[in-house]
């Protein structure tokens, strides 16, 4: 098993999870400030646990695995700054709590945190891949600024480079692991589907 068999052997799930009205709404330029502004909030919030999430695959990881794992965290480091600075620029807050969506995908992350490295990996992977794909498709003006760096070439190729290590963890997994792997890939397409949701339905 490896990351693009997950993809294709759970298609539907994985289409909901990088297929949403609300990015449908952001390549059509629809997508209402509100809806953009909670996924903002909501978003921070999940960097944050996130940011954890990633720690925890660091900490499993083999030392032939740190240098990508550690560019991914200086990624991310950019990202929580840019949550800052555009929160600032709309007026936002980010200390609201998390809504149920959002928290209940925190909670799978903590809950996942010391399971076997092959399966944190491959999670790791399919989080960062969903916002790779789902912004592969040009969007409208402000939202193709917005998610510009999703959409970048150097965030496809940072993916990329988690695809391969998440593969070669993969390879040598025992058949439970790799079982698990794939149990949990289905849950987190599940998650970024209810995210995405939880976002759109945001009202002014
Ligand atoms: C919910 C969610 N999933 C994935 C990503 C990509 N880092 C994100 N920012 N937010």
């Amino acid at each position: 098993m490896n990351c693009q068999q997950l993809t294709v052997t759970h298609k539907q799930a994985w289409h909901s999870a990088t297929n949403h009205p609300f990015l449908l709404d952001c390549r059509s330029g629809n997508l209402q400030p509100a809806q953009f502004n909670r996924w903002l909030e909501q978003d921070y919030l999940f960097g944050i646990e996130f940011t954890r999430f990633f720690a925890a695959t660091l900490q499993a990881a083999p030392p032939n695995h740190f240098d990508i794992l550690l560019s991914g965290l200086t990624g991310i480091k950019a990202e929580l700054c840019w949550f800052h600075t555009t929160a600032k620029e709309r007026n936002l807050s980010l200390h609201n709590a998390l809504l149920p969506a959002g928290e209940e995908y925190c909670r799978f992350l903590i809950a996942l945190s010391h399971r076997p490295y092959p399966v944190l990996a491959t999670i790791l992977w399919g989080i960062e891949s969903t916002y790779s794909v789902a912004c592969r498709e040009p969007m409208a003006s402000p939202y193709d600024q917005l998610f510009s760096y999703c959409a970048s070439d150097t965030f496809k190729d940072y993916v990329h480079q988690l695809e391969q290590i998440a593969d070669e963890a993969l390879t040598s997994a025992t058949e439970e692991t790799q079982s698990e792997t794939e149990a949990e890939f289905l849950i987190m397409c599940r998650h970024e589907k209810a995210f995405w949701q939880m976002a759109y339905e945001a009202v002014a």
